[in-house]
């Protein structure tokens, strides 16, 4: 266990997709907009016309990234659509340098390549109620085809899996009630101890 309190240590939050973690980090941020922030990931990827360097992303080449890699600099980095994106470990030092609580919010195989490191963070899996909720609420955001929701909640029962391995996570908090869960959620992102949930089963 590390000698941190630990407010200080950085907070992975992962969990499947339409789960709630941006609704609940979107709230954390409003309600504290002084004492978290994300980190600034790197990515090969071109910048978008509003994206600025060094805010939105580290822009870089792939290159650069490479060697980056080889010289052990990311915490988490992988490839999508061609490009690479990762988490610098000086990305996730200078958050700590301005007094915040770094916050990542992260695929499950970014947790695993995070358990790598000496990072040393407090691991939080955002789980839904149950599966069929869950489903509901990918249909209901109305972002996804039939099928890309298929696939996001192939993904969450992989996700549900690798949480419900002992040791997997450091809290498991349910996105059940939003009031309920957000009270919950700022006190665990405050450095608080509270009780974890119980993971929802993977056949409903
Ligand atoms: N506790 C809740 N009860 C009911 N609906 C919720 C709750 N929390 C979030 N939602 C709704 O569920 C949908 C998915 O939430 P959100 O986009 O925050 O998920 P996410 O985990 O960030 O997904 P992704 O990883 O794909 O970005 C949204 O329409 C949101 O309003």
């Amino acid at each position: 266990m590390s000698s941190l309190p630990d407010f200080v240590r950085p907070l992975v939050c992962s969990g499947p997709s339409g789960v709630g973690k941006s609704t609940l980090l979107k709230r954390l941020f409003s309600e504290f907009p002084d004492k978290f922030a994300f980190s600034v990931s790197h990515t090969t990827r071109a910048p978008r016309p509003s994206e600025v360097d060094g805010k939105d992303y580290n822009f870089t080449t792939r290159d650069a990234f490479l060697r980056l890699v080889a010289d052990g600099g990311f915490i988490e980095h992988a490839e999508f659509s061609g490009n690479l994106y990762g988490t610098s470990v000086q990305a996730v030092k200078s958050i700590a340098q301005q007094g915040r609580r770094c916050i990542l919010d992260i695929e499950v195989q970014g947790v695993r390549q995070i358990k790598t490191t000496d990072l040393n963070p407090v691991y939080l899996f955002v789980a839904p109620p149950s599966v069929s909720v869950l489903r509901q609420r990918l249909i209901g955001r109305g972002t996804d085809s039939v099928e890309a929701v298929q696939k996001r909640l192939q993904t969450a029962l992989l996700e549900i899996g690798y949480a419900k391995e002992p040791g997997a996570h450091d809290y498991v908090l349910v996105n059940d009630d939003l009031e309920r869960a957000y009270d919950k959620f700022r006190r665990i992102a405050l450095g608080g101890i509270v009780e974890s949930d119980t993971l929802p089963p993977l056949d409903d």
